[in-house]
């Protein structure tokens, strides 16, 4: 703790003078959203506040109502925000409003930083918080006192430019009051109309009363706890611009109460943009938990699993008790009961959207995709049922058109045991691999995956209503022969001699060389001889920044290809271009499998091969 000089200029932290740049510099449109910030930070200190006086804890002025007062001066051009919440010691002010805590606001930053403008609903998201203030006014000055019964009142001002004064101040209620002295181009800020306006477009569900020059001005509401039928569409759409700090309306909404096994009234929404997806860093949870309407947790962590961090809203549940610690909070039985109530009926809720409403869930699947995998590859509990919710191409699916595990398995072949997949980075990259020769020629479907994780949850599910997630591009799925259209095959002598010269060319690239049953047009072909699949390997070279990380394969040769035959004569005679050849075979193999290959090797090659061709 700082003991800090009665009366003192201190400067803002750098990122906060960077913010305060941007905010009175840039942001000239939606400048009235400071309102909501100042209102939101308001409640934010009530419902603390509320929440102390539940818990015991001693509290001064005990008795003041909790509510929030704005009053206008239109004559001297003023705008002060009053609230009887928690309010603030000195130390709190100089950490709070001198510096940047926010991850979300760094993030932000960055992003105008980056050239970036402004969209009002990224404000939303991250919040430029109570520096919001500048966009409206020259000076702001915030009176303020702790509601710990010893605490000493402060006065904390700055005008926005690098520094700001603080000192104290005798006999103040508890609480916060924000002044604003309003810029000259602002000063519609000081009119009643438009204030009241601005509360009912933004700050109607703040759950305390809000009045205006003494006049109350919203209407409390816990939409939650009411009937379904109670609540209409646009209240609903409110509520969750409200709850989500959001302009536009959500994607998806789940509004439901169960008794049995636990009391619980919840209200959760899927936005409609996955800021996550978009670049914006890690998003926080969103829902707020409630007991009987009083907060409980706000943002909570534990409420729900990390991979549905992307929800928005509220869970309520009279049987929480008012005063969980944190730590309780984290390992309680009753939290982790909750937790699987509230995510099966989530998972039910997107289960029967995409039977019902198909277009909404592939709009949710093209956004937040990522988090039910998130899900199915890390929680045990929902594992089976969030794998009903997967999506994927498939050869037999039309470009865009997606299939779950259940509809493949619906269409299986009579004689199919297995259920096939096959990763690569896109549709044509697998549609042009000689993976799937043989499924194309027996009419067998195969399921197309593009990121690892896809291939991460498939391979450690192994199996999907029994039947077996097999990766097409493993060595030993078992498949009927093909019908070889290169007419007649080398016999068995040459292809044993051949198999053993390749291997020896390629040495430790390859842990064995074989005769395919799978191939029909192209020359070879590589399989994994383990379970590590090449999409995992292609990762796996990525992140090491290493091309040769990836295992030995099978090498299988398509014993009628013509090239495969002519290789094996020039193998015989000893030929050195049959080495540049045979190397040149194996990389054609890996590039088709997605791997990376060394184009340094494999250009030098090409040109020895071209050179020869030309002559
Ligand atoms: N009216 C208030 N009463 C008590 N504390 C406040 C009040 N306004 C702001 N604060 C304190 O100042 C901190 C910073 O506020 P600011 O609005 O910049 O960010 P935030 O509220 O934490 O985040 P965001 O606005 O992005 O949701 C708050 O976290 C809170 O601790």
């Amino acid at each position: 703790m700082t003991t800090a000089a009665p009366n003192e200029t201190r400067e803002f932290q750098a990122e906060v003078k960077q913010l305060l740049e941007i905010v009175i510099h840039s942001l000239y449109t939606d400048r009235e959203i400071f309102l909501r910030e100042l209102i939101s930070n308001a409640a934010d200190a009530l419902e603390k506040l509320r929440y102390q006086k539940i818990t015991n804890k001693e509290v001064l002025d005990a008795d003041l109502p909790l509510e929030i007062n704005i009053e206008l001066n239109d004559q001297d051009h003023t705008l002060s925000i009053t609230d009887t919440g928690i309010g603030m010691t000195r130390d709190e002010l100089v950490e709070n409003l001198g510096t940047i805590a926010h991850s979300g606001s760094k993030a932000f930053l960055q992003h105008l930083a980056e050239g970036n403008k402004p969209d009002v609903n990224l404000i939303g998201q991250f919040g430029v918080g109570f520096y919001s203030a500048f966009m409206v006014a020259d000076k702001v000055t915030v009176t303020t006192r702790s509601y710990r019964p010893e605490a000493v009142g402060c006065v904390w001002s700055s005008e926005g430019t690098g520094t700001y004064s603080i000192h104290e101040e005798e006999g103040l209620p508890r609480g916060t009051k924000i002044t604003l002295d309003l810029k000259e181009d602002a000063r519609e800020f000081a009119k009643p109309e438009t204030i009241k306006r601005i509360i009912k477009q933004y700050s109607s569900f703040v759950p305390f009363p809000i009045s205006v020059n003494g006049e109350k001005v919203n209407t409390i509401q816990a939409i939650w706890t009411k009937n379904k039928n109670e609540v209409s569409e646009e209240e609903y759409n409110e509520f969750y611009k409200f709850i989500a700090n959001a302009y536009d309306e959500p994607l998806m909404r789940l509004h439901f109460s169960v008794d049995a096994p636990l009391a619980i009234n919840a209200l959760l929404f899927v936005p409609k943009d996955n800021f996550e997806r978009l670049g914006f860093g890690r998003m926080e949870p969103g829902v707020n938990l409630y007991c009987r309407k009083v907060l409980i947790q706000s943002q909570s962590k534990d409420i729900l699993p990390e991979w549905l961090r992307f929800l928005k809203g509220v869970v309520d549940s009279e049987e929480l008790p008012l005063n969980i610690s944190r730590e309780t909070m984290q390992d309680s039985a009753l939290m982790s009961k909750l937790r699987r109530v509230i995510t099966g009926r989530f998972i039910k809720f997107l289960s029967e959207q995409a039977k019902d409403n198909p277009e909404k869930y592939k709009e949710f699947w093209q956004n937040f995709s990522m988090f039910i995998k998130e899900g199915a590859a890390t929680d045990f509990t929902h594992q089976k049922d969030l794998v009903k919710l997967l999506r994927f191409e498939s050869s037999k699916s039309e470009k865009g058109q997606l299939i779950s595990l259940q509809d493949y398995v619906k269409r299986m072949k009579e004689e199919q045991r297995d259920i096939y997949y096959i990763n690569g980075p896109a549709r044509e990259v697998i549609e042009a691999s000689p993976y799937l020769e043989a499924f194309r020629d027996q009419d067998m479907e195969v399921i197309y995956t593009h990121e690892p994780v896809d291939d991460y949850i498939l391979s450690q599910l192994g199996e999907f209503e029994g039947k077996k997630l097999v990766s097409i591009d493993r060595a030993d799925v078992e498949l009927p022969d093909v019908n070889n259209q290169n007419g007649a095959v080398l016999p068995e002598d040459k292809v044993k001699s051949l198999s053993q010269w390749l291997k020896q060319v390629l040495g430790e690239k390859v842990s064995e060389v074989r005769e395919s049953k799978r191939l029909s047009e192209s020359p070879a072909i590589v399989l994994n001889p383990d379970y590590v699949s090449s999409s995992i390997q292609r990762m796996m070279q990525v992140m090491n920044k290493d091309l040769n990380a990836i295992g030995p394969k099978v090498l299988e040769i398509n014993t009628g290809h013509p090239l495969i035959k002519r290789l094996s004569e020039l193998s015989e005679k000893d030929e050195p271009f049959a080495k540049i050849a045979a190397e040149q075979l194996f990389d054609n193999a890996l590039i088709s499998a997605g791997l990376i290959v060394d184009p340094r090797s494999i250009v030098q090659r090409m040109n020895q091969i071209l050179e020869r061709a030309l002559n």
